[in-house]
């Protein structure tokens, strides 16, 4: 019969939010409690895998229990191990609808169970009773939507400190702001071997925005009615989006107003510009190791990141969404919210919590026009039409964007700036690495946008 840890080196690299997918397990432990011994038991487990080249990540992994198989629950089974000479049966306790209210229940009460701390939001109102429906189409986290109500966030990788997304919501709490989707609290779980270490974020709840639709799927709609209509221009099409792009940019603008105003900002000092061209530098090379083909651009880019250096561009730092793009914005019966203030999530959470330009989220935002503009061209390379027609799309709903938020914050950002040039090659670089691992077909995607980047076209 299994152990435990057998059934997590068994199971966690099919799931998709595990990240050390291909790299060899050298060492598996486990720290669990139980959470609640109803029907079905619920535990909780910090699984800590130690990799054959001795990096080491801990996730979390919250299973449930039966004395029988239970065949609905087929597509979740992890595994069985023997409990006092009989069988029992694990189950991925986010896809087990029965095991899903415990941990809006605990949020209501603001228990305490083991390690775990249940930390509910001020007085919002938190949908108890309710069982969570698990979101398809998961990535790096693992969400529940209860009823049209709430939606818990399940952080999978544990890393000690405040998750960024959480620290943010929870500072605009207090603006009121209309672009966000409003913190109903969030979970903790300390540190199992070293009290002094900072408890890890392991959820957070929100308001669920119902009967949205988010930017990416919107916005190619609109990229494929152009396509569709070989002759007129982007602005003559009836699924122009520049009008959403505007309102976008207004919407960056007023959160961007709104962090400032309740975290911590900074004039950036001359130290700043050399330390950010230094950070893409250093990613530029690591980067190159992983896509050989971006060695023949480094050059050029390594221009654009020395120009930052050299313009010294006003800049005051402060808390930025970090990774803002198509997907990470949904569009309601109203307006935009903009979801998700986790950053990067390959980067160090400490990095992620910096002070930085707001240019950032305004260069995810153009490159993310780009891409949506262009990814149906990977099917077609050599449709100089469409790929005609895709510069048009992208560069009237770019325009469109900065103009939003030009007309919301009063600061053009997309002026001549080298600093903006910069983060766009940057994120460039961040995508060529991420589409490597994921999405090898696409990786052609911010290649190609690379050569425009630093040919100035
Ligand atoms: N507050 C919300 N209301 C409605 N849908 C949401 C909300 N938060 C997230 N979602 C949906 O869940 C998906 C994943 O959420 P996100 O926070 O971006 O998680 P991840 O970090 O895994 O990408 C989003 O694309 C969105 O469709
Ligand atoms: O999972 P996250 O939302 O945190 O973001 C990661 O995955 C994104 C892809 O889903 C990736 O975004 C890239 O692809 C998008 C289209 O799918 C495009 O709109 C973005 O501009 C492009 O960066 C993101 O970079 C990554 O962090």
């Amino acid at each position: 019969m299994k152990a435990l840890t057998d059934l997590f080196r068994d199971w966690m690299p099919h799931q998709r939010w595990f990240g050390g997918k291909g790299r060899e397990w050298a060492e598996v432990s486990e720290n669990g409690f139980f959470l609640d011994r109803g029907n079905p038991v619920l535990s909780v487990h910090r699984v800590r895998v130690t990799y054959a080249d001795g990096a080491r990540e801990t996730y979390l992994v919250p299973l449930s229990w039966r004395d029988h198989p239970a065949e609905e629950l087929e597509s979740a089974f992890v595994g069985a191990i023997a409990n006092d000479g009989k069988e029992t049966y694990a189950y991925d306790a986010m896809r087990d609808r029965d095991a899903t209210p415990s941990w809006l229940i605990h949020l209501v009460n603001a228990s305490t169970v083991g390690p775990m701390h249940f930390h509910p939001a001020g007085v919002a109102y938190i949908p108890e009773g309710l069982p969570g429906d698990i979101v398809s189409g998961e990535q790096s986290n693992t969400s529940l939507i209860y009823g049209q109500e709430a939606i818990l966030k399940l952080f999978r990788r544990l890393e000690p400190g405040l998750n960024p997304d959480v620290e943010v919501h929870a500072a605009l709490r207090s603006t009121e702001n209309e672009h966000i989707a409003p913190l109903l609290g969030h979970i903790e779980i300390d540190e199992d071997d070293d009290p002094s270490t900072p408890p890890a974020t392991v959820a957070m709840l929100q308001t669920f925005v119902p009967n949205a639709s988010d930017g990416w799927r919107l916005a190619t709609a609109s990229v494929r009615d152009l396509y569709a209509e070989g002759d007129l221009h982007a602005d003559e099409v009836g699924g122009d989006f520049a009008g959403e792009s505007e309102r976008l940019g207004a919407a960056t603008a007023s959160v961007h107003a709104d962090m400032a105003a309740v975290l911590p900002t900074e004039p950036a000092d001359d130290e700043w510009y050399g330390a950010v061209a230094a950070q893409m530098n250093d990613r530029l090379t690591a980067a190159i190791e992983v896509v050989p083909q971006l060695a023949e651009h480094a050059e050029r880019i390594r221009a654009l990141y020395s120009a930052v250096a050299e313009s010294r561009e006003p800049v005051v730092r402060q808390r930025v969404h970090g990774d803002l793009h198509l997907g990470q914005v949904l569009r309601t019966a109203t307006g935009w919210i903009v979801l998700d203030f986790e950053g990067e999530p390959a980067r160090p959470l400490a990095s992620r919590r910096e002070l930085d330009s707001p240019l950032r989220d305004v260069a995810g935002m153009l490159r993310s026009f780009d891409y949506a503009a262009r990814h149906m061209l990977v099917e077609q390379p050599d449709d100089t039409q469409r790929a005609y027609r895709a510069q048009e799309w992208a560069a009237r709903n770019r325009a469109a964007y900065c103009t939003g938020y030009s007309t919301a914050s009063g600061l053009d950002p997309c002026g001549e700036s080298p600093l903006l040039r910069a983060f766009e090659a940057d994120k460039c670089v961040y995508e060529c690495v991420y589409e490597a691992r994921n999405r090898p077909h696409w990786l052609m995607i911010p290649l190609n946008s690379l050569s425009r980047l630093t040919s100035h076209e």
